[in-house]
């Protein structure tokens, strides 16, 4: 199957069949408003790393050390088993039951009609075109579709859903019984060896809630641009039994669900929530049922999904072990903390007064549109690592980290490199792109990884990296292109190509040719006389070294002292001139000349 990139997904309209007005955010579209827009007051948009590196702090300032992730995956004796709850807003252009936009962050309460709010005599209005984004996510998960589903009303009163009710599908959803596979370079826990697949008990559609901005005091403030834009929720089985598994399970959903573009924001900018689901029973017995499960609601990053499993599975197992018992209860998690806490427990659980949604017909899904959609779906992540990893002869986890940096920014780069690198092949007729492909990831990923890097678009600043959804950054793909080119035929050094990177970052380079010719960076290599000049300079005034050569040439130490001789090459290449050095000549080089000097010869 061939690659399909998410902004060409996002464009595609079914041929026509489904109205432009209602048709999913374009790639750029999405990137315009995260770039211009305010983060909101109730949920700046705060980057994982960020997060990652504040919730590291405080564990050292609360002198509680995290046990490194081998050592916590299991308790001796005990079972954990884990069935988690993902909430992910689909990226699609009006709301679930009303011709209003979603937006991310536009005037508090400018995208709400009638049937948002709930005003009397207001009916929802089914926009079946988020059922595109809603049906790719299911057949990546490999999900049954089912040909008729129906949406209910979950009963509950709070003032972030103004009708009262929750319009869900809880007795017939859209897609049953699917699954997916995680794999060890997934970051599944050691104990599930080379891989675990995990049960997909359903997908459903249903609407998100208003947002509350709290305020000083008692104030509570309220946007209704949120209430009723569409969410899936993904149901999975009781099938995980490690908390890093769990971790993996979450990220993994992620990545799928946003390489089909089915949902564009992550756990970090609130696009993704997941609640999970906690029990734990001996090993001992042989059948035992499944433990009592608690919920741990409305977590936000990969982190704290194992980190809370972690907490409320030895929780459970020291009540269990005084002889207590578990209750079945919801608990909360704070990022940063070190154990769950009660929020309510089932005597205290809502009534949802589940029923039918009178307003609302059955939704009926053809099977044209689900072969359509299951035909166009382009490569997923695991068949596009595998390609990766088969045609270009990268490492699984060159090929993993391509895919997972800048929410796909990164794997997009890769390819706009590669592209420029055909059309530079193409002039000079030579190697095809596959060799250059092992060089571009190394870049890419290495070389680039070196550079300053901007944690959010709004925070870049010239002379930062960072990689729009489509792939464009400060390093223009056809620059990094001429310089991979320039350094594969051995026309510039690495050392050269480094600098130019850098100096494109900083703006002072646009064109590689005309820079080199301009500043005469081109590998002319020295000739044999003169490297052994520089290697014969490098040497002066280094008697102690050479003992250790003689030493070694007299049998007196075993190891032939490389590092010593790498030394007097790094004196040697920064003495000479750097562009027209190749380090592994300087190396031979240097090696005859101290083998003349240690003979006696020179
Ligand atoms: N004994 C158990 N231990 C761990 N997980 C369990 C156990 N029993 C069920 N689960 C998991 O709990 C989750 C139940 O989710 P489901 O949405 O069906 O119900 P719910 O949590 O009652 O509903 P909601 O929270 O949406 O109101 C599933 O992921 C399931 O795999
Ligand atoms: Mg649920
Ligand atoms: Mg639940």
């Amino acid at each position: 199957m061939v690659r399909v990139p998410s902004a060409v997904l996002s464009k595609y309209l079914l041929q026509g069949q489904i109205s432009r007005r209602g048709c999913l955010y374009a790639a750029h579209q999405l990137r315009d408003v995260q770039v211009t827009g305010q983060p909101t007051p109730e949920a700046p948009i705060i980057p994982l790393r960020k997060k990652l590196k504040e919730q590291a702090k405080a564990l050292k300032v609360s002198g509680k050390k995290k046990k490194a992730k081998a050592d916590n995956q299991t308790v001796p004796g005990w079972e954990l088993t884990v069935g988690i709850e993902i909430h992910a807003q689909l990226n699609t252009a009006r709301k679930l039951f009303s011709g209003a936009t979603t937006s991310f962050n536009d005037e508090p309460n400018s995208n709400v009609e009638f049937f948002d709010i709930a005003l009397p005599g207001s009916q929802p209005i089914f926009q079946k075109e988020t059922l595109i984004p809603a049906l790719r996510a299911a057949l990546a998960l490999n999900c049954n579709i089912q040909k008729v589903s129906r949406f209910d009303r979950k009963h509950y009163f709070h003032w972030d859903q103004p009708s009262g009710y929750q319009i869900t599908q809880y007795y017939e959803p859209f897609a049953k019984d699917g699954h997916i596979t995680l794999y060890a370079r997934d970051g599944i826990a050691p104990e599930d060896g080379e891989s675990v697949t995990v049960g997909i008990k359903q997908v459903q559609m249903e609407q998100d809630t208003a947002k509350t901005i709290a305020q000083a005091g008692e104030e509570q403030w309220l946007d209704f641009n949120r209430v009723g834009v569409p969410l899936i929720e993904i149901i999975t089985n009781p099938d995980i039994h490690h908390p890093a598994t769990a971790a993996a399970l979450v990220r993994k959903i992620q990545v799928l669900l946003s390489s089909v573009d089915a949902c564009v924001l992550g756990m970090e900018a609130g696009g993704l929530r997941a609640d999970v689901n906690v029990s734990v029973r001996r090993t001992d017995g042989d059948s035992q049922p499944l433990g009592t499960r608690t919920e741990i609601k409305n977590l936000s990053s990969f982190k704290s999904v194992e980190d809370a499993i972690i907490a409320e599975r030895d929780r459970q197992i020291a009540l269990l072990e005084e002889g207590g018992v578990v209750a079945g209860e919801t608990r909360g998690w704070s990022v940063g903390s070190t154990e769950t806490r009660r929020l309510r427990g089932k005597e205290g659980e809502v009534d949802y007064r589940y029923m039918p949604d009178p307003d609302l017909g059955p939704v009926v899904i053809g099977d044209d549109l689900v072969q359509h959609l299951k035909a166009t779906m382009g490569l997923l992540p695991d068949a596009e690592v595998e390609e990766l990893m088969l045609s270009y002869g990268l490492s699984s986890k060159d090929a993993m980290s391509l895919m997972l940096l800048d929410n796909g920014g990164r794997i997009e780069y890769f390819y706009n490199v590669l592209d420029a690198l055909e059309t530079r092949l193409g002039d000079a007729g030579s190697a095809s792109q596959a060799e250059y492909a092992g060089l571009a990831a190394n870049w890419c990923l290495h070389e680039m990884g070196k550079l300053p890097a901007a944690p959010t678009p709004e925070l870049a600043v010239d002379g930062e990296l960072y990689f729009a959804p489509t792939g464009e950054c400060a390093i223009p793909a056809a620059a990094l292109a001429d310089i991979l080119f320039f350094l594969q035929q051995r026309r510039i050094t690495a050392k050269v190509a480094k600098d130019l990177l850098w100096a494109v970052l900083r703006g002072d380079v646009i064109n590689i040719e005309e820079t080199l010719n301009g500043a005469n960076l081109w590998f002319k290599e020295l000739s044999e006389e003169q490297y052994a000049e520089l290697a014969k300079q490098a040497l002066q005034g280094e008697e102690k070294v050479l003992k250790d050569f003689q030493k070694w040439k007299a049998g007196q130490s075993k190891a032939y002292p490389q590092g010593k001789l790498m030394f007097l090459v790094g004196k040697m290449v920064r003495a000479g001139p750097e562009e027209r050095m190749d380090p592994k000549s300087a190396e031979n080089v240097m090696k005859a000349v101290m083998e003349k000097q240690i003979t006696g010869e020179a």
